[in-house]
């Protein structure tokens, strides 16, 4: 059966990583590609749809991102959103301009006969977000919808199989926007939706199986449940030709280091080899407070020890990572914005020895869950919360030194403890405490206290890109508060931490 595959070309909207969602909710499996991917690697894909991203640009503008013009003429359906409409509009002889009046939030849109909108009434409620409009259609082209102050809000080409939305049929408020990417998809592209974690399981064995051959690889094995699903994944690809190396930087939260090295040898048949790097780690961040600064030292501190550690063990050609479609995203590709360094991406060195095996990089981390159940691993680990590589080294904000370390350590022990009892752990997407480097004052048995101040952050996700604050009950947070005030020693003062993601992140640096 010919593997299904949408290319996504991403032109730095921010709802792309929701296009991608949308399209594998319909089973059909895509991929995002920076924008100017050549022709010749798009026919390499040989994908049956391509899909245009929105973009904060103007296609008329010096210097705006395009995309080679000849994948719109390749044959293979095209659907161009925002940016995407008028950027096919601009490179097939429209013209795109600027309106007076922005459109921006829920929009009424009339529909006209196309089959992008089989099914759907004459009007729906579009989400449209944007200054510049098609002002002059392409030859060849079709008016498919419009509004009050946008005479082209969407077009097609039906012979060509192009087609154009200026508004975003991948946001929850553009009220049918799911069944016009399915007329896309299924109508227009003729896919089937045969993508399920199965056939990705077995794809990314094949291609594994393919890309190692006999050759040796070692997996960089936190205890997550990225890594724990990409080390069963190529083990079942390469079997004994895989070593997982799990470090202890002594970054990690209270008991974690042996837990892990636990559970992996009872319920794991791998071979493992902990390595203890405390002190080296620690050194390598003495002095240092700046967030992005300590996210390259553990990134490239992580890679020396994978690299000592492959030494011995002979020739070692691949490095496998659970790196996720987040980790990539939040580290800054061609059109994104870094907004964090993830350790696994950003941070890594340029001078690495390794070729780098990334199964899960195109996935969500509800994706990720649902291929490690597939595979069989354990429930509790498959429900942990996650955990990032630089673990309490970015939650000790500003310097890292061992008693502040302590105090998140036995903090966070505290806290995840009594999320438990409360029964809301499975609820919570991801809970823990962080330092924030202040003291405040305080009294306790009547004498002046001059102490630190511990965070408590816990959010409701379903992705991590986007998040809210967790409401925890008083009563929990009453008990967690007092606990950690009376158990840890230099803290006076617990506060909670209320905002959402945007416009914060989910971890403090
Ligand atoms: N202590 C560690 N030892 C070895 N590799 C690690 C360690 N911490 C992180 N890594 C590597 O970095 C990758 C990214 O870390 P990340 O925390 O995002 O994923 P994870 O730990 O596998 O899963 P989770 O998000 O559930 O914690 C991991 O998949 C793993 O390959
Ligand atoms: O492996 C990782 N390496 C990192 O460098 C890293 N930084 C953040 N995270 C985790 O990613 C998710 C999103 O976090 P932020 O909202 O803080 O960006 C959350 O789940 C974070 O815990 C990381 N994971
Ligand atoms: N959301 C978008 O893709 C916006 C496209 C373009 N920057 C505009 O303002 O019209
Ligand atoms: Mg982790």
């Amino acid at each position: 059966m010919e593997k299904e595959l949408v290319l996504i070309l991403d032109f730095g909207g921010q709802y792309n990583q929701l296009i991608a969602r949308r399209v594998r909710e319909h089973n059909v499996y895509c991929e995002v590609v920076p924008y100017d991917i050549s022709v010749e690697e798009v026919k390499r894909k040989n994908p049956q749809g391509i899909i245009f991203t929105g973009g904060p640009a103007s296609v008329y503008e010096e210097g705006s991102p395009k995309c080679d013009p000849e994948i719109l003429k390749l044959g293979v359906p095209v659907l161009g959103i925002c940016y995407g409409m008028q950027l096919m509009a601009h490179l097939l002889g429209g013209k795109v301009g600027r309106a007076d009046k922005r459109e921006y939030g829920k929009t009424l849109v009339s529909l006209r006969e196309s089959r992008l909108f089989k099914g759907i009434s004459h009007e729906d409620i579009c989400w449209m977000s944007h200054t510049c409009f098609v002002d002059v259609l392409p030859p060849g082209f079709k008016v498919a919808a419009d509004t009050d102050s946008c005479p082209v809000a969407a077009m097609f080409d039906e012979d060509r199989k192009l087609y154009g939305v200026q508004f975003h049929p991948e946001v929850e408020h553009t009220q049918h926007g799911k069944e016009m990417l399915k007329n896309f998809l299924f109508d227009i592209c003729k896919l089937r939706g045969t993508w399920t974690t199965g056939s990705f399981i077995d794809e990314a064995v094949a291609h594994i199986k393919e890309k190692v051959g006999n050759k040796k690889a070692i997996c960089a094995l936190s205890g997550g449940v990225d890594s724990s699903v990409a080390a069963v994944l190529v083990h079942k690809a390469i079997g004994n030709n895989l070593t997982c190396i799990f470090v202890d930087h002594g970054l990690l939260r209270k008991d974690e280091g042996d837990q892990v090295e636990q559970v992996f040898k009872e319920k794991f048949d791998m071979n493992l080899i902990r390595v203890n790097a405390q002190s080296r780690f620690l050194g390598k961040l003495a002095g240092v407070t700046e967030p992005e600064r300590k996210r390259k030292i553990i990134g490239e501190e992580f890679i020396r020890v994978f690299e000592e550690e492959a030494k011995k063990l002979g020739k070692i050609d691949f490095l496998v990572q659970g790196t996720i479609y987040p980790d990539v995203i939040e580290s800054g590709t061609k059109t994104a914005a870094v907004i964090k360094s993830h350790h696994n991406v950003g941070g890594l060195p340029e001078d690495m020895e390794f070729e780098l095996i990334e199964p899960l990089r195109q996935l969500f981390k509800d994706e990720v869950r649902l291929v490690g159940l597939e595979l069989g691993i354990p429930e509790d680990l498959i429900w942990r919360q996650p955990f990032p590589g630089p673990g309490l080294g970015i939650r000790v904000l500003g310097e890292v030194t061992e008693e502040k370390l302590h105090i998140v350590r036995e903090s966070d022990a505290i806290l995840r403890e009594e999320i438990k009892n409360a029964n809301l752990h499975r609820s919570i997407w991801q809970y823990f405490t962080c330092l924030p480097d202040i003291r405040s004052v305080g009294v306790m048995g009547d004498e002046r206290t001059y102490s630190h101040t511990v965070a408590i952050r816990a959010v409701t996700s379903n992705d991590a890109m986007t998040a809210d604050w967790a409401r925890i009950p008083y009563e929990v947070l009453e008990r967690i508060s007092s606990r950690i005030v009376n158990e840890v020693e230099h803290v006076n003062r617990v506060v909670y931490d209320i905002t959402s993601k945007p416009p914060a992140t989910i971890e403090w640096e």
